[in-house]
């Protein structure tokens, strides 16, 4: 088969409302409900990836340059080794999960609890252009292990990846509960126009912002994978300079740092700036050593408009270009470039780069850090953090973050199967690992009441009878060990739980402390 891509081809609008019936129609089915019917899909997405890779490795690289080595290794691999993963756990997900103490007090233990794992139904996966195959394909495993049905709309920007994702899906997926609808705006208006039960959509905040108004319009749940104004931090204690530039650098030259989640600006102690300068060529030289613009290793900004995009946060910045600048419209080249800037104001701290460009803006304190990384943006994807454990934690602890690494690149974001997401603006929602599975399942609570218990549980019916109260709530309320002002009260029954517990804070303190007594005991008395 050919490796280079169908001309692209948009959807006919007059065709969505047929696929998405057709998906929802298969749902109905109730076919997906089958675990291994779900593991199948699994496994012919799992082989479609790996029969597809030549097609998808050429499309990758003519979408975005990126290299075959990337192409592998974050992109089809990565998709493919989801689908393992999911294969393995599978069963355990899905499995209803039993309640018992102390979800369910002993009192209702004759009830049954447990929770079913259902699908949520047919589903939306909207997804962007820098990984146009993981970012679409992973929300899909997601998807599949549920047991849901869905439609997928991947990014008109990487067309050949788009056109070759419709074909593997299509053709080797369970034909109508997986399709693909290709297209732009008005190609996924038309599919909002649809009722999901649940939208997946990874993108920019601004279009996520119109994807979840219009899903409001239907109470349809959604997950927002968005982008972010993302910090990196360096202290005076950051230890090893030069493995923060070189792990920063890391950030923006994947993809040619069109990641969402690598940092957009990196806040470091003023005294090191000149030095992580340095460190930072010495990087990119080990990286690119005939150059960023020669490497077969660095992608291509994705179109002309991101590109100007980019170019005008250049031009546009008061800040002083310190390593790289090249820019090669005709061949959509970015060199990898860092910027010393000195002013919140600036293009390059305003702006999410999305490309291999970054600021470096020299602090005094901690506390400034921390000061203008809440100012430029509050609930960023990612964070990065450079400094002792002192410093790391607090950070962590007055800066939240969709993820964090620290001591590294995007790290939290580089390993499959960890829950991945934003917080506040820069998303809603997790996925990958388990967090796949749960974001396309409703966690249904069922109870079950014996018809042979119907005399014990007569309190609840009425005529009411404040006796039959004052049992129930004999066997079913716990005094409280505190006083009004929220203090502990440090009563007899505390000193008895102490006393028997041995200054044991829970349960299993209290054994493994008994145990230790006992195993002292008898090792005294059996001393020789
Ligand atoms: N959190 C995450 O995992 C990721 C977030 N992003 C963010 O996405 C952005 C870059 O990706 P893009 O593909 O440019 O995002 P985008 O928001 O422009 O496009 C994403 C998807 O939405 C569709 N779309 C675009 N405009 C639309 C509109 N007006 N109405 C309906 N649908 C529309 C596109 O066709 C595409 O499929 C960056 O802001 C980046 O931070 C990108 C990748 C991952
Ligand atoms: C080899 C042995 C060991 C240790 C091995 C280790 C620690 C290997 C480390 C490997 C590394 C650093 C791999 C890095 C992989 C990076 C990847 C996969 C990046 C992926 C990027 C993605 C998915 C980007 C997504 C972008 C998104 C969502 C976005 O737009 O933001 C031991 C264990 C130490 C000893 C035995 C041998």
């Amino acid at each position: 088969m050919t490796t280079k891509a169908p001309e692209f081809q948009a959807t006919a609008l007059e065709a969505i409302p047929k696929i998405a019936s057709l998906a929802r129609g298969q749902f109905r089915t109730h076919k997906t409900k089958n675990i291994e019917w779900r593991k199948t899909q699994l496994r012919k997405l799992y082989w479609a990836l790996e029969d597809f890779k030549p097609q998808l490795v050429e499309a990758l690289k003519s979408d975005l340059g990126k290299s075959s080595f990337e192409a592998l290794l974050t992109e089809v691999d990565w998709v493919k080794k989801d689908c393992m993963w999911m294969l393995d756990h599978l069963d355990s997900f899905a499995k209803d999960q039993k309640l018992g103490s102390p979800d369910v007090p002993a009192t209702y233990s004759i009830m049954n609890f447990r929770v079913k794992k259902e699908p949520l139904g047919t589903v939306l996966i909207i997804g962007p252009y820098n990984y146009p195959i993981q970012l679409l394909l992973c929300p899909l495993v997601g998807a599949i292990a549920a047991g849901c049905t869905a439609v997928l709309k991947p990014s008109e920007l990487t067309p050949a990846c788009a056109m070759w994702t419709k074909e593997l899906i299509e053709k080797r997926l369970d034909s109508g509960s997986f399709a693909v609808v290709n297209g732009a705006i008005p190609e996924t208006n038309a599919l909002m126009a649809e009722k999901w039960d649940k939208i997946f959509f990874t993108g920019s905040a601004q279009v996520g912002s119109i994807i979840a108004q219009k899903a409001a319009q239907t109470l349809t749940p959604v997950v927002l994978e968005l982008g972010g104004k993302n910090p990196a931090f360096i202290t005076k204690n950051c230890g090893n300079l030069a493995l923060a530039a070189r792990r920063l650098l890391w950030g923006k030259t994947q993809n040619a740092g069109q990641v969402c989640m690598s940092q957009n600006y990196v806040l470091i102690d003023k005294d090191l700036v000149p030095t992580f300068i340095e460190f930072l060529k010495v990087a990119y030289k080990d990286m690119f050593p005939n150059g960023a613009k020669a490497s077969p290793d660095l992608s291509r900004i994705v179109n002309k408009r991101h590109f100007q995009r980019i170019k005008k946060m250049l031009d546009d910045t008061q800040g002083k270009i310190v390593m790289g600048g090249e820019l090669d419209e005709s061949e959509l080249y970015i060199e990898p470039t860092a910027v010393l800037v000195n002013s919140v104001n600036d293009s390059m701290m305003q702006e999410e780069s999305f490309g291999p460009i970054f600021s470096i803006y020299p602090v005094n304190t901690l506390d400034e850090a921390l000061n203008i990384a809440n100012l430029i943006h509050k609930t960023p994807l990612s964070l990065f953090t450079f400094g002792n454990k002192a410093e790391n934690n607090r950070i962590l602890n007055e800066m939240t973050s969709g993820g964090a690494t620290i001591n590294d690149g995007f790290f939290h974001g580089a390993v499959n199967t960890v829950p991945f997401g934003g917080v506040g603006d820069s998303g809603w929602g997790a996925y990958r690992g388990k967090a796949s599975f749960d974001s396309f399942t409703h966690f249904r609570t069922i109870a079950e009441t014996p018809g042979w218990a119907e005399k014990l549980i007569r309190v609840r019916y009425m005529p009411y009878d404040f006796k039959a109260l004052a049992f129930l709530n004999r066997l079913t309320e716990k005094k409280p060990n505190f006083d009004r002002s929220g203090k502990v009260v440090k009563g007899f029954g505390y000193w008895v739980k102490f006393l028997f517990g041995l200054g044991g804070k829970s349960a299993k303190g209290a054994f493994l402390r008994w145990l230790v007594v006992l195993v002292a005991h008898y090792m005294y008395t059996n001393r020789s």
